[in-house]
């Protein structure tokens, strides 16, 4: 055989070869498809409805993730609506979801049955770049320790050694807008100041750096970075977290992955400047300097840090932001003299004492009533966030397997009117006086899982709100270039990820008593 007669027989086998090649690999493909197309990681489950009209592939995503301008609650609550039913199934891509959106029915599962929903969901393509991350993992014993560190760290008999960061940065923050704000003469968009109180606390106590060792720069690139990393968790934006078939396609960098970068760069710069202070012989009381103590591992402790740093300011930042916009309305002004005579009265008068206590103690009812119910109305996460059943649940004679995502639609359950009655879509700021129930909302979660900050994040609300009416009227901005608050409790966010993060607007801040509020010290009570 000459060297030309060999290349073509080669050539004439390869042109055989490649229809039964290519028919056999488009059939695997069709089969793959097929499979892929409806697969769920859980059958669907019998005795629960099922949302009509989900797609191959993605399922019931494609109105979720922000994609309608609108809330994944509010289209939950769509679908409660449409099925006439407090609970039904979804598939979230392969992720196969029951949400439930009425007060008993979560009651039933998330408390009564808390320990059968003690997971997370994994979300592919997120998680997996975050490193150890409490809020987003199944309950591992790693994330046992990391959960037992940070409430721990969050306890009430820790909070003492938290006063001397809160009271002189509300202080602080309480001058500032009254100099920036030429004492209501110019608008103030108050959650940055929010937001740096809370966000200061949590680097203080977990890596014992505050804002202020640190310039502007790195503070909004460290509050960039965790909003950006906020805005992917539990979110159904990404198709790609779970759609299996989209994570074959290779990526080769994603918001998340850039915003951990960044987020791991700061934070190891905090870490340093720790290790700096403790080799300068300073003692520094913070989540960190408990390596060792508390048996965990650097890279456990880190996690922990992180997650806390992660959860802590946007969460509490709005829901103080809201309760300022609603006071700001025509209704809340109404209502500002009633709370600032409650504060006064709850302390025979004495200003100054109102003042000191109010991140000791919640001493006023119906200040407590009020940053209840704007967490009722403005729940600032509004699906609360995933959770994974560890066993089957048996409810009513429905068996929930083990393995699939329970969504609570907390907004939903927070403004049912068959629990809160015929007023529930009103902004009542009394509505929780007399009402010491340990779960007065779903704001932060249910039952094992719930919110390790559920206290000391309420107790800033109070304290912040306190201090904010005892030293301002808080006036609507108006006309041109102003910013209204939004109050409509389905849609106050243009975030739609598992934080809300409010509309930003403007107010007019006017300072009670000019001469006491500047003769406030940045330690306890009046300057000397
Ligand atoms: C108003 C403020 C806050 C709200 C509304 C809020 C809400 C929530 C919700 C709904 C969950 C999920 C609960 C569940 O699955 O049942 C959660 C979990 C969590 N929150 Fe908060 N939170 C707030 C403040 C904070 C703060 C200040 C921190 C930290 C300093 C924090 C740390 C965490 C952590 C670590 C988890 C995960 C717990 C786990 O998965 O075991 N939160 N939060």
């Amino acid at each position: 055989m000459d060297s030309k007669q060999f290349g073509s027989e080669s050539t004439s086998q390869v042109f055989i070869a490649s229809p039964l090649m290519i028919g056999v690999g488009v059939i695997a493909i069709v089969l793959l498809l097929l499979r892929e197309a409806y697969r769920t990681d859980v059958p669907k489950v019998a005795g629960i409805p099922e949302v009509p009209g989900g797609l191959p592939f993605v399922g019931h995503l494609l109105p979720l993730g922000g994609r309608q301008k609108r809330g994944d609650s509010v289209i939950f609550s769509r679908w409660a609506s449409k099925l006439k039913s407090d609970i039904f199934q979804i598939r979230l891509g392969s992720q196969r979801a029951i949400i439930v959106s009425s007060w008993p029915l979560i009651k039933d599962l998330w408390v009564t049955n808390s320990n059968a929903l003690i997971d997370r969901p994994w979300q592919p393509g997120f998680i997996n770049h975050l490193g150890i991350d409490i809020s987003s993992s199944p309950m591992t014993p790693t994330i046992r320790k990391c959960r037992a560190a940070a409430m721990k760290a969050l306890g009430s008999p820790m909070w003492p050694s938290y006063y001397h960061l809160l009271e002189p940065n509300s202080v602080k923050m309480c001058q500032q807008i009254y100099t920036r704000g030429q004492n209501g003469k110019l608008p103030t968009d108050l959650y940055p100041y929010f937001r740096q109180v809370v966000t200061d606390l949590c680097l203080s106590l977990t890596y014992g750096a505050r804002m202020g060792d640190i310039d502007d720069e790195f503070s909004l690139q460290l509050l960039h970075a965790l909003q950006s990393i906020t805005e992917v968790r539990s979110s159904t934006e990404d198709f790609s977290h779970y759609v299996p078939l989209l994570r074959l396609i290779p990526k080769s960098t994603s918001k998340t992955i850039a915003a951990e970068k960044v987020r791991r760069r700061l934070l190891d710069i905090l870490y340093d400047q720790y290790l700096e202070k403790v080799a300068k012989g300073e003692t520094v009381n913070c989540i960190v300097s408990e390596l060792g103590k508390e048996k965990l591992t650097l890279e456990e402790l880190r996690g922990t840090c992180n997650s806390l740093l992660q959860a802590a300011p946007d969460t509490v930042a709005s829901g103080i932001y809201q309760a300022a916009g609603w006071l700001s309305s025509h209704e809340g002004r109404m209502f500002q003299p009633e709370a600032y005579k409650a504060i006064l009265d709850a302390y025979d008068g004495n200003r100054d004492q109102a003042w000191d206590m109010a991140f000791r103690e919640e001493k006023v009812p119906l200040i407590a009533s009020l940053y209840k119910e704007a967490l009722r109305c403005y729940s600032p996460t509004p699906f609360a966030q995933g959770r994974a059943t560890v066993k089957e649940i048996n409810y009513n004679g429905i068996k929930i397997p083990k393995g699939i995502t329970m969504i609570m639609n907390a907004q939903d359950a927070n403004l049912d009117p068959r629990y809160f009655g015929h007023d529930a879509a009103i902004f009542n700021p009394a509505r929780f006086i007399g009402n010491d129930s340990s779960l007065p909302t779903l704001a932060f979660g249910a039952g094992s899982r719930q919110c390790p900050a559920t206290n000391i994040a309420s107790r800033i609300m109070y304290a912040m709100l306190t201090r904010l009416i005892l030293a301002f009227e808080i006036k609507e901005a108006k006309g041109p270039g102003m910013r209204q608050p939004s109050l409509d409790k389905r849609d106050f966010s243009d975030v739609h990820g598992l934080v809300d993060v409010p509309r930003p607007f403007d107010c007019y801040l006017v300072a009670r008593d000019p001469v006491w509020l500047q003769s406030l010290s940045t330690t306890r009570g009046k300057k000397a």
